[in-house]
C-alpha cells in the first residue's frame, strides 16, 4: 500500500483520533451479535495505547436519521472493547462539543475514549466542513482504520483530514488493502459475485460496473425484488426500492449485452409478516401473494446458485440471501454458505451481516478470507479508489 500507516508515527503524548468501524450487527435486545469489527480494530488500538497515545475512537452505528437515539448508541461497543482490551474505555456523551473537548483534555497517555455515534450529527454524512473542524479540534493525528466505511466520504473519516495532518492508515485498513491487492487485483476466472442483503440502493449501483469484472452475478436477499418489480412481477409486500428500478433494468440489459450471467432467484420463502413465527410458503417468484413478502431463497434457487458457485474459481460474497437472523428464513443463506465453504475456489466474504451469517453457518474457517467491509470491498472490485484511502498521506 502506498499510504503512510500508524506504524510510521511517534504517538507518545499525542491525541490519536482513530476512525474505526464499530457498525456491528446487533440482536433485537440491543446486545452485540458479532464483534468481528471491534476485534479487527484491536491491533491498531493496542498499538496506539502501547505507544502512549491518547486514544480517541470515532464510529457510526446504523443509519440514525433524527439525531441521538438510544438504539444507535455505541455504549455496548465501549463495554465490549473494554473487555477485549482488558482496560477501561471511557464513553463520551457526544462526538464533538465542549464537554467532549474537556474529556479529551483530561486524558492521560494510554487512555481510551470512545465518542458517541458520529451520525447523531446530520453533518457527518454530508461531509460538512464545520463538523470536520470540530473533530479536528480533538486530534493531533488522524488514523483511518474503518475499512468497512472507506467507500464513504464523510466528516469523521475523510473531511477531518482537511484539517488534521498527519492522516494515516490503521493496521486493519492496511491489512484489508494488502489482502485485496494480493488476492483480487487480478482474480482467477471465472469470478462469481454473490450479492444480497437489504442495502439495495447502496449496492445495486455496483452491479453495472461489476459486470466488467466478473463472469456470474447471483442476486438474492432483499435486492432481488427490485429486479422482479422491474420485470413486472407481483412482489407483494417484499422489500423494494422503486427509485432503483431503472438501475435494475440497466444492469440486466448490460449483462445480456456482455454475456455475463446475472441470475435471479426462481423461488422464494414467502411470509405473511416480517417475524419468525409468520405463516410461510414456498412460491415461484412470479407469484408472491398480495401482502406476503419474500424473505429467503427457495430450494430451487439454492440448487441453481450452487451449480454456479461450483464452477467458479473466485467467489466474492456480500449480503445474505435472506433474513438469516430468523431461523425460518436462514436456510437459503446457510445452504449456500456450505457450498461456498466446500468449493476449492478462492472465497472472499465481506460485510458485517454476511460475516455474522457465515459464522452462524459454522463455515468461517472454511472460506479463504472474511473482510470487515462489504460495500467497500465491492467498490474495490469495481476498480474504484476508496475516498477513505485517497485522503491519507502518501508514503
Ligand atoms: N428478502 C429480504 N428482505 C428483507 N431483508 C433482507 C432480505 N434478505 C436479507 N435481508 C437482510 O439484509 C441484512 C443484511 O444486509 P446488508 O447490510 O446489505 O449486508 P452486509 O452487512 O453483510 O453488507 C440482514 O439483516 C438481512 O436480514
Ligand atoms: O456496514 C457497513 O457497510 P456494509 O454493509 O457494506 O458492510 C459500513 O459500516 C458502512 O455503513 P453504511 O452503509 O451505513 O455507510
Amino acid at each position: 500500500m502506498n499510504k503512510r500507516t500508524i506504524e510510521d508515527l511517534d504517538l507518545t503524548g499525542k491525541r490519536v483520533f482513530i476512525r474505526v468501524d464499530f457498525n456491528v450487527p446487533l440482536n433485537e435486545d440491543g446486545t452485540i451479535r458479532k464483534d468481528t469489527r471491534i476485534r479487527g480494530a484491536l491491533p491498531t488500538i493496542q498499538h496506539a495505547v502501547e505507544q502512549g497515545g491518547k486514544v480517541i475512537l470515532a464510529s457510526h452505528l446504523g443509519r440514525p436519521k433524527n439525531g441521538p437515539e438510544e438504539k444507535f448508541s455505541l455504549k455496548p461497543c465501549a463495554a465490549r472493547l473494554a473487555e477485549l482490551l482488558g482496560k477501561p474505555v471511557a464513553m463520551a456523551p457526544d462526538c464533538v462539543g465542549p464537554e467532549v473537548e474537556a474529556m479529551v483534555a483530561a486524558m492521560n497517555n494510554g487512555d481510551v475514549l470512545l465518542l458517541e455515534n458520529v451520525r447523531f450529527h446530520k453533518g457527518e454524512t454530508k461531509n460538512d466542513p464545520e463538523l470536520s473542524k470540530q473533530f479536528a479540534k480533538l486530534a493531533d493525528v488522524h488514523v483511518n482504520d474503518a475499512f468497512g466505511t472507506a467507500h464513504r466520504a464523510h466528516c469523521s473519516n475523510v473531511g477531518v483530514t482537511e484539517f488534521v495532518r498527519p492522516a494515516v492508515a490503521g493496521k486493519l485498513l492496511a491489512a484489508e488493502m494488502d489482502y485485496f491487492n494480493k488476492a483480487l487485483g487480478a482474480p482467477e476466472r471465472p469470478v462469481c459475485a454473490i450479492l444480497g442483503g437489504a442495502k439495495v440502493s447502496g449496492k445495486i449501483n455496483v452491479i453495472e460496473a461489476l459486470l466488467d469484472k466478473v463472469d456470474t452475478v447471483l442476486i438474492g436477499g432483499g435486492m432481488a425484488f427490485t429486479f422482479f418489480k422491474a420485470m413486472g412481477y407481483e412482489i407483494g409486500a417484499s422489500l423494494v426500492e422503486d427509485e432503483m428500478i431503472d438501475i435494475a433494468k440497466a444492469a440486466q440489459a448490460k449483462a445480456a449485452e456482455k454475456g455475463v450471467k446475472l441470475l435471479l432467484p426462481v423461488d422464494a420463502v414467502a411470509a405473511d409478516a416480517f417475524k419468525e413465527d409468520a405463516n410461510t410458503q414456498i412460491v415461484s417468484v412470479q407469484n408472491i401473494p398480495a401482502g406476503w413478502m419474500g424473505l429467503d431463497n427457495g430450494p430451487k434457487t439454492t440448487e441453481l446458485y450452487s451449480e454456479a458457485v461450483k464452477s467458479a474459481k473466485t467467489i466474492v460474497w456480500n449480503g445474505p440471501m435472506g433474513v438469516f437472523e430468523m431461523p425460518a428464513f436462514a436456510k437459503g443463506t446457510m445452504d449456500l454458505a456450505k457450498v461456498v465453504a466446500e468449493s476449492d475456489a478462492l472465497s472472499v466474504i465481506g460485510g458485517g451481516d454476511t460475516d455474522a451469517a457465515i459464522q452462524q453457518a459454522g463455515y468461517a474457517d472454511q472460506v479463504s478470507y472474511i473482510s470487515t467491509g462489504g460495500g467497500a470491498f465491492l467498490e474495490l472490485m469495481e476498480g474504484k479508489t476508496l475516498p477513505g484511502l485517497a485522503s491519507l498521506d502518501d508514503k
